[in-house]
């Protein structure tokens, strides 16, 4: 028997009846289905992921495929703002997405963020047009009509566009806790959902090659049996007795026993929803997480990424600045810093992604920080300094967002996402040879002014650096005069961040002309008259402004002292 599970992630906005759909389709209830959670149901909204499932006749091109049957797993997203963090991790491990919206409110600022992260996660979206109930019979019909094409028009402009539009009503009455079996049956339209819902199934990716990946989503002991963990095989295949490691606490484990929606299996791969049973772990160390083959997810302490900023956020991504960073199920802060590939091969071939640490003849051909990015821009890259440690594998889907914007600003909060392309595994990620690994520097410029000759080859400039600059990582640096003079910085000179520069050629008897040159002891001893002109000479021709100008590149990272030419 094959059995094909498909991923069907219900998201919307806060109260437009996802949980009541969930459960009206739903013939089997996971751990946490239906806002079983007691504050949930304190609350009277969704807190967690909710997972559920119902069996479809499979479609024609499933049944080609080799699948005999098809089974529909719903993972309920909550839909209040502040969850946002849990709908994108929940959205990670869908394969298509249903977005409810109440027909009487129309589109709200979780519907747009709803339908961002579906932009991001998933290909297919089916829209549901809930609590047409609500509506008078009859006006329905023509209400129905109007937002369904209100909603074509704003879907047109993404990837959504000709996404199918449902209309219909899940109330099924009664409290939160009522179970499956005693829904009353109050609903509309379902039937019709369920056709246009099988018309949308598509043969998605499940491999059984690959590394074993799970994202976790609870944790839990059963008495007389161990721990379970359950969630969804994000890629490979799982045994009976297969090891595999609990990543953030680096801990292997046997697994002991699986089980499917309620029945007992001996391997899932990729896309299943399964229950891992394993012995002596301890559940209160794991809510969500990664569990994977032993030695295949790594902890990140930075990111590289290959990204785009969301189309809708109305700011622009600025480089330095702190965004909240969702990874698998984890949300970390990490300060962004984007650049650029000036790679120009790679910019003609748009799915090459570029070796940012490779030598490169020319230092002008090395990727270079940009300060901001405006708008969605193609071969974009972030690097990402993450503030607590992330757990997660190459390739992984990354949002970046401003959770901290007030909900009620009516605004997007997500702003950029991308893939993993790479990351640092160690906290000593500043080692020589982390640093080699990742080439890309900031451009910088810096501009001091001639403050004296000493002789032809020879001159002092000053307010280049500052007191506190470790002026030893400049030594050997080309400098360029604004008068045209090439020379190199020799070393520093006394202890207010001055420097003699070394003038191979000499200069020019025009610049000769500006700057005394250093008074030897015996000048020195001139007269107090004497000095007053020399003073007044000094500060003339310093007006004329030979400027210093160095240019150089500095290692992205932000605590690293390296500098390169
Ligand atoms: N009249 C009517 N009420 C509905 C319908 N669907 C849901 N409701 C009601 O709307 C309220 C919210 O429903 P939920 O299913 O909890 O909505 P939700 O989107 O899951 O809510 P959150 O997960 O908290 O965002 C409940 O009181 C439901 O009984 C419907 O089709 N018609």
């Amino acid at each position: 028997m094959t059995i094909l599970n498909f991923n069907v992630g219900i998201l919307g906005h806060v109260d437009s009846g996802k949980t009541s759909l969930a459960k009206a389709l739903s013939t089997v209830a996971s751990t946490n289905a239906f806002d079983k959670n007691p504050q949930s149901q304190e609350r009277g909204i969704t807190l967690d992921l909710g997972f559920s499932s119902f069996p479809l006749d499979p479609p024609e091109q499933l049944v080609t495929a080799g699948y005999d049957q098809l089974q529909i797993t719903l993972v309920d997203c909550p839909g209040h703002a502040s969850l946002i963090r849990t709908i994108i991790g929940g959205a990670q491990i869908i394969d298509m997405m249903l977005l409810v919206i109440d027909i009487v409110k129309g589109i709200q600022t979780q519907t747009a963020e709803c339908l961002v992260i579906g932009e991001i996660t998933c290909d297919k979206m089916l829209v549901v047009l809930n609590k047409i109930d609500l509506i008078d019979e009859k006006q329905r019909q023509e209400t129905i009509v109007k937002m369904t094409k209100r909603l074509q028009k704003t879907f047109e402009k993404t990837k959504f566009a000709n996404s199918p539009i449902v209309s219909c009503s899940a109330s099924v009455g009664g409290s939160g806790d009522e179970q499956i079996s005693q829904k009353t049956c109050n609903t509309l339209h379902l039937d019709d959902l369920i056709s246009t819902l099988k018309s949308c199934i598509y043969i998605p990716n499940r491999s059984a090659d690959g590394p074993f990946v799970f994202a976790v989503d609870h944790c839990f002991a059963i008495k007389g049996q161990g721990t379970v963990m359950t969630g969804t095989i994000l890629s490979g295949c799982v045994r009976i007795n297969d090891t595999i490691e609990i990543t953030e606490q680096k801990e292997a484990r046997k697994v002991k026993s699986m089980q499917m929606f309620r029945k007992p299996i001996e391997r899932a791969i990729q896309g299943d929803r399964v229950g891992i049973c394993v012995t002596q772990f301890d559940p209160d160390k794991l809510e969500r997480g990664l569990i994977a083959s032993v030695g295949v997810i790594k902890t990140f302490y930075a990111l590289i990424l290959r990204m785009n900023k969301v189309h809708y956020f109305k700011h622009e991504i600025e480089s330095r600045t702190k965004y909240h960073i969702t990874v698998a199920h984890s949300t970390v802060m990490g300060k962004i810093i984007l650049f650029n590939n000036s790679d120009n091969s790679v910019n003609e071939d748009k799915d090459k992604i570029f070796d940012y640490s490779r030598e490169y003849e020319a230092l002008d051909q090395y990727p270079t920080t940009t300060d901001s990015l405006s708008t969605p821009t193609p071969n974009v890259y972030a690097l990402i300094e993450l503030e607590t440690s992330v757990t997660c594998q190459l390739n992984s889907i990354v949002i970046g967002s401003r959770l901290d914007t007030n909900i009620n600003a009516n605004v997007c909060r997500l702003a950029f996402y991308g893939h993993v392309l790479d990351g640092f595994t160690d906290i000593d990620y500043m080692t020589k040879n982390e640093i080699e690994k990742i080439r890309i520097y900031k451009n910088k410029e810096k501009t001091g002014v001639v403050e004296r000759m000493v002789d032809i080859y020879t001159i002092i400039g000053k307010d280049l650096f500052k007191k506190e600059t470790n002026i030893n990582l400049f030594i050997g640096c080309k400098v360029i005069l604004t008068s045209g003079e090439q020379g190199y910085i020799e070393s520093s000179f006394g202890q207010s961040g001055k420097i003699k520069i070394r003038i191979p050629n000499g200069l020019s008897a025009e610049v000769q002309q500006m700057f005394p040159t250093t008074k030897t002891k015996k000048q020195k001893q001139t007269t107090a008259k004497d000095d007053d002109i020399d003073h007044e000479e000094k500060t003339d021709r310093r007006a004329n402004n030979v400027k210093i100008i160095l240019k150089f590149k500095k290692y992205l990272f932000s605590h690293t002292n390296s500098i390169v030419q």
